[in-house]
């Protein structure tokens, strides 16, 4: 597969032409991992691995920490390549450029055994785009099959699977199959759910029903609770490309002198309201940021703007029911001239049912939708689709 990927945007020179070219792969390599809650340990913690060995673990992934900020929930590194979040039990890592996140999987897991108290991984998520220079990227991130076969020589029931046009832009994701509750509990689970939805739909033709609501939401929350259903969880992307050269010029110290500047000017700080930010100008461009909020939600924002490659990930597990405007104020932000968006949503998230909202999605402002998959995986729903500016 390595060979063949990224077809759209090979260019009729030769790579060895092109080999003195600058170029940066802003494309990010996402590795999201969850620790299975360990019964004998209530103090297990992931945020008890020390700085100096997260600096230990991050240079076998060719990166290294340059700003960091926290709050009771959850710690956020601003990474030289994008950025890692550490809570209790989830950890997360995001790198760019020629990173090699999974050579820091075996390291990871015996930090994860030795210091901070876990022993099995409950889920775990690799995906990324497709790179726009394959040929540039390391061992075992050389293709998609590759990591593929890095990841199954540590996982039996690992499953991998490329989302979108494959000789167009696409989306790769290898995940377990570990399904997380016994069978009863994911049926009781579907009708809580379906109970739930009946009553959402009820309540729209029924304001006055909102006593009963609370009753049902709170009946709900107490059936997960003793259920030992998974809290709920859910994370968007969106993966822009093609960017206005206007707004890109934000993000160099052409334009902008400091980090704070370029988040003020482009409008990043009004995306998601209460996010603590930390954010950081590249010299002479580029520019990462990460926020955090009080209930341990993250945003992160990692931007390419070199207009050759230009590329913008934005990142959120922030919880809703409708993530039609916040797409809509990501893309009026950056004015990509394509994107693709990804929705995980597991069944106890307020964005269950977000898949049903982006099927009734075909064009966003102006940009026109080109292809939508959705997957059902054994504790998460995804939805996968592609929109490109039109006319294009
Ligand atoms: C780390 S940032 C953001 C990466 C992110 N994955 C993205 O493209 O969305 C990459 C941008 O910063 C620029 N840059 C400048 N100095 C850099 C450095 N020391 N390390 C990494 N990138 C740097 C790159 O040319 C590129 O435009």
């Amino acid at each position: 597969m390595a060979e063949n990927e990224d077809l759209s945007n090979s260019s009729s020179s030769s790579s060895s032409s092109r080999e003195d070219m600058h170029f940066f792969e802003g494309v990010e390599k996402l590795l999201e991992i969850w620790f299975e809650p360990n019964p004998s340990n209530k103090n297990a913690d992931l945020r008890k691995i020390p700085r100096a060995m997260w600096d230990a673990l991050l240079k076998t992934v060719r990166c290294e920490i340059i700003s960091f900020t926290r709050n009771e929930q959850i710690d956020a590194y601003v990474l030289s390549e994008s950025s890692m979040f550490v809570s209790k039990r989830r950890w997360i890592l995001k790198t760019c450029g020629t990173t090699t996140p999974l050579q820091c999987l075996e390291p990871l897991l015996r930090l994860a055994s030795e210091i901070a108290g876990y022993g099995e991984i409950e889920d775990l998520f690799y995906s990324r785009k497709n790179f726009k220079r394959p040929e540039m990227q390391v061992s075992p991130h050389r293709g998609f099959e590759e990591e593929v076969a890095f990841l199954d020589s540590f996982f039996e029931d690992g499953r991998a699977y490329s989302l979108g046009a494959l000789n167009r832009d696409c989306w790769h994701l290898y995940t377990l199959s570990r399904g997380g509750g016994g069978s009863a509990n994911k049926q009781m689970l579907n009708n809580i759910t379906n109970n739930n939805n009946n009553n959402h739909h009820h309540h729209l033709h029924n304001m006055s029903n909102g006593h009963a609501q609370l009753q049902t939401q709170s009946a709900k929350m107490n059936l997960i609770e003793s259920l030992q259903l998974p809290d709920p969880d859910q994370t968007i992307e969106i993966l822009m490309t093609d960017l206005d050269p206007k707004v890109m010029a934000v993000f160099t110290k052409d334009v902008c002198n400091t980090a704070l500047e370029a988040t003020q000017k482009s409008g990043i700080h009004k995306l998601i309201p209460g996010m603590v930010i930390d954010d950081y100008l590249f010299d002479p461009c580029g520019y990462s940021m990460n926020g955090v909020s009080k209930s341990g939600c993250y945003m992160t924002i990692h931007i390419t703007p070199e207009p050759d490659f230009s590329y913008v990930s934005f990142e959120s597990n922030v919880a809703s029911s409708s993530y039609g405007d916040l797409i809509a104020r990501v893309i009026d932000t950056f004015q990509p001239g394509k994107f693709i968006v990804t929705v995980f949503a597991n069944k106890t998230s307020p964005a269950a049912n977000v898949s049903r909202e982006l099927e009734h999605l075909g064009t966003i402002d102006q940009w026109k939708r080109r292809d939508i998959q959705f997957s059902r995986f054994p504790t998460y729903d995804l939805t996968y689709a592609q929109y490109c500016k039109y006319p294009s």
